[in-house]
């Protein structure tokens, strides 16, 4: 059994093997979502294959959604929230201090930080899922989380505005799982999926920690009253074997867990793409002081950052009889970096007819060795490609965006 294969749920999971008698058993779901027992946040479904499934219900929903919004704005510094764990913690981390914005923590089990770069900004450590749900009630102002989290939990509250859409970590997509032998052996579409039958008598049932984005994506697939929906917090790879569901619906990156729980996706079955983003509360970069002030050296920082990972810098001598002729012929060929090549005199010893000049250009990562061949063939000699750390924009437009959004 390789790593990747789900060998055990998590804590807040318990599942049971088929026919195990509870007397929390008492309802079957209706209808098509999951059914809570009361006061208890649990689901318990009859599996496909005979499995029950007892777990506890994921808040699915905009939790506090516009809470913040009824209640007076909290007062006291402006609060940015962080990922306390997992793979997002350690990203977001490492891009802020790419940006000159490292946290100081205290000691690792202490929650609340600072940027001493960013005085006056509080900093709190929380669990991916609870970001968002920070943010809904307004306990914080600005958080980094994924895309998939703002759409399942934050959908719908209007005060959330996602001040950055792409920071470049966290990259993944929610996508169905479907087991790869069995009765869905022959499934690779959702036309294959629709046309096993489910009805409401007997639904299709699908694990996910994403139950809004679930219930929305299978009501546009026309599939809204044959489909249940199961809740659990981790491995949920290992349902549709164990019975308990017939597909999943999960996060994947490199798609390793799924082939190795004899799962894939199917076509048509991709429901979002998802990345590290900044979110923030609307009501609180207008009324909250000092916060918008903080926002905007944050985004400057990431937008420099960011574009100056795109780039190299490229530096080459060339010798023709003026500076105008080189930049002429560059941009001819298409190499005209930013704003356009700097060309300047370089004064070398030796008598040579011609003068030599370095020719300097931004260029695309992905384009260099284009450029470097292009340069070449106008006779620059000894190109330079250095990493570039920051580039600064007049003003970044998503800065505009936001200013735009606020007004709104
Ligand atoms: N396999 C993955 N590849 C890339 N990004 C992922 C992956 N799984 C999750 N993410 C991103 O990381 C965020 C946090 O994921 P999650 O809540 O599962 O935390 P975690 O880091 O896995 O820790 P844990 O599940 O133990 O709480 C998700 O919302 C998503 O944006
Ligand atoms: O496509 P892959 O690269 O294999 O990644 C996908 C897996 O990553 C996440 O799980 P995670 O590692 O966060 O474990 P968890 O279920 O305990 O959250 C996600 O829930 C998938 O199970
Ligand atoms: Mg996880």
């Amino acid at each position: 059994m390789s790593a990747r294969q789900v060998t055990r749920a998590k804590a807040s999971t318990v599942w049971c093997s088929a026919g195990v008698p509870s007397r929390r058993v008492a309802t079957w779901p209706a209808r098509g979502n999951a059914t809570s027992l009361h006061g208890r946040g649990n689901v318990l479904v009859p599996g496909r294959h005979g499995g029950v499934l007892v777990a506890k219900a994921k808040a699915a929903s905009a939790e506090g959604s516009k809470a913040g919004l009824t209640s007076p704005l909290r007062t006291g510094p402006p609060r940015l929230a962080l990922p306390s764990k997992g793979r997002m913690a350690e990203d977001t981390l490492s891009l802020l201090k790419s940006c000159q914005l490292a946290v100081r923590k205290p000691n690792p089990r202490q929650y609340v930080a600072e940027v001493p770069n960013l005085p006056g900004l509080e900093v709190w450590f929380q669990r991916a899922s609870d970001i968002v749900r920070r943010l809904n009630y307004g306990d914080v102002d600005i958080g980094f989380i994924g895309y998939d989290m703002f759409h399942e939990f934050a959908d719908g509250n209007d005060d959330l505005v996602i001040v950055h859409d792409a920071l470049r970590y966290g990259g993944c997509h929610l996508a169905l799982g479907v087991p790869t032998k069995g009765d869905f052996a022959s499934v690779h579409s959702m036309e294959d999926l629709k046309g096993m039958g489910w009805s409401k008598e007997n639904p299709l049932k699908v694990v996910t920690g994403y139950h809004n984005t679930a219930k929305a994506f299978f009501a546009e697939n026309g599939m809204a009253d044959s489909v249940t929906f199961l809740a659990a917090d981790g491995a949920l790879e290992a349902a549709p074997y164990m019975g308990c569901a017939d597909i999943i619906l999960d996060l994947v990156s490199t798609g390793t867990t799924l082939r190795e729980n004899n799962l894939r996706e199917i076509i048509g079955g991709r429901v979002i793409e998802s990345e590290g983003i900044m979110v923030a509360s609307k009501r609180a970069l207008k009324e909250r002081p000092g916060l918008l002030e903080i926002v905007k050296q944050i985004l400057e920082r990431l937008e420099a950052h960011l574009t100056a990972e795109e780039y190299f810098y490229v530096t080459t001598n060339i010798r023709a009889d003026s500076e105008a002729e080189i930049a002429k012929a560059m941009l001819d060929n298409g190499v005209g970096g930013l704003q356009g090549p700097t060309v300047s005199r370089v004064f070398s010893s030796g008598l040579r007819s011609q003068s030599l000049f370095a020719a300097s250009v931004c260029v695309r990562k992905k384009n260099l060795h284009d450029v470097i061949k292009t340069l070449r063939q106008m006779g620059g000699t000894g190109v330079l490609v250095s990493e570039l750390t920051y580039i600064f924009d007049e003003e970044p437009w998503r800065w505009t965006e936001l200013l735009k959004k606020l007004e709104e």
